[in-house]
C-alpha cells in the first residue's frame, strides 16, 4: 500500500468524530472517500494531510499515516508538501491575487515564497492552468471568479504542486455536471500517469463512475471499503444513508445508483 492510514481517532466535544479509521490507497489508484454529512471525511483528510492543529499531541486526532513506507507526519512541512497536496473544501484566500498567482502558490514547497520563479515553476503553473481549462482567466483577480471557477483554481494549485499524493475535499462542489465530470476525469487521467488520489465526494454516481476503490465512512467509522463495485451495493448504501437504492451496472461493470426514501 502506498498510502497507509491506521487507527485514526479523534474525540472532540464528547463525540467520536473518528473512531479507529483505516484507509489504504495503492499507488496510482483513485480512492473515493464517501459518507453522509458529518461522517468525518474532512476531518480524516485534514489529519492525513497534516494540516496545522491536526497533528498528534495537540488535542487533534491520533493515528499513523505512512506514505511509501515513511511516516508522513514526521516530515518537515516543505518535504511533506513535495509529496502531498491537499485542496480543502471551500479553500479560500483573502489576498487579492490573480488566478496565476494563486496557482503559483502551489510551487512554494520548491522555492519558498520570496525566491524567484524558475522556468520549471512557470511551466508547472501553465500546465496546471491548462489542465483545468483556466488559461484564459489566468490574469483575472480570484475575487472576481464564480464559485466553480474558483474551485478549479484551487485544484490547479494542487496540481502545480506536482504531488505524489493528491487529497481533495469535495472538489466537485459548486460545479455544473460537465465540470464535475471534467474534474474527476482529470484526476483519473493523473492517476493513470502515476498520481495517487483520495477524493471526498458526495455524489455516489460520480464516485461509481470514476473511482477505483472507495472508503465509506459512517459516524466516524469505516462502514465498508474496497473496489467501487463491491461497496456501492444496496445492502451497504441503504444502511449507511437511510435510503432505498437500486443499482444497475454499466457495460464495464460500474454501478449506477438511483435512490428513494424508504
Ligand atoms: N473542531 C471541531 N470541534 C467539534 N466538532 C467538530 C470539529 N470539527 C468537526 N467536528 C464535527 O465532526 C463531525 C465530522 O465533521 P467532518 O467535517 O469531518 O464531516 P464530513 O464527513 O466532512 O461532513 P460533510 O459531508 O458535511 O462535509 C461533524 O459532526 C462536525 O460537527
Amino acid at each position: 500500500m502506498t498510502l497507509r492510514v491506521r487507527d485514526v481517532r479523534w474525540r472532540v466535544g464528547g463525540r467520536d468524530v473518528l473512531d479507529g479509521v483505516d484507509l489504504d490507497a495503492p499507488e496510482g489508484r483513485l480512492v473515493g472517500l464517501l459518507g453522509p454529512n458529518g461522517a468525518g471525511k474532512s476531518s480524516l483528510l485534514r489529519f492525513v494531510a497534516g494540516v496545522s492543529g491536526a497533528l498528534h499531541g495537540r488535542g487533534g486526532p491520533t493515528g499513523s499515516v505512512t506514505w511509501r513506507g515513511a511516516d508522513l507526519h514526521a516530515l518537515r512541512p516543505r518535504q511533506r508538501a513535495r509529496r502531498v497536496a491537499f485542496v480543502e473544501q471551500d479553500a479560500h484566500t483573502d489576498l487579492d491575487l490573480t488566478v496565476r498567482d494563486v496557482v503559483g502558490l502551489g510551487r512554494a514547497p520548491y522555492h519558498g515564497l520570496l525566491a524567484g520563479v524558475t522556468t520549471q515553476d512557470a511551466h508547472a503553473v501553465e500546465q496546471a492552468l491548462d489542465a483545468v481549462a483556466l488559461a484564459d482567466l489566468a490574469d483575472r483577480s480570484l475575487a472576481t471568479l464564480s464559485g466553480g471557477e474558483r474551485q478549479r483554481v484551487h485544484l490547479a494549485r494542487g496540481l502545480a504542486q506536482e504531488p505524489q499524493l493528491l487529497l481533495l475535499d469535495e472538489p466537485t462542489n459548486h460545479l455544473d455536471v460537465r465540470a464535475q465530470l471534467a474534474v474527476l476525469g482529470l484526476v483519473r487521467t493523473a492517476t493513470a500517469a502515476g498520481l495517487t488520489a483520495v477524493v471526498a465526494v458526495h455524489d455516489l454516481n460520480l464516485a461509481a463512475a470514476h473511482c477505483d476503490d472507495v472508503v465509506l465512512l459512517a459516524d466516524g467509522r469505516v462502514a465498508a471499503a474496497g473496489p467501487v463495485g463491491d461497496v456501492l451495493v444496496p445492502e451497504v448504501v441503504d444502511a449507511v444513508y437511510g435510503v432505498r437504492s437500486t443499482v444497475l451496472r454499466t457495460p464495464d461493470d460500474r454501478p449506477v445508483l438511483s435512490f428513494r426514501v424508504p
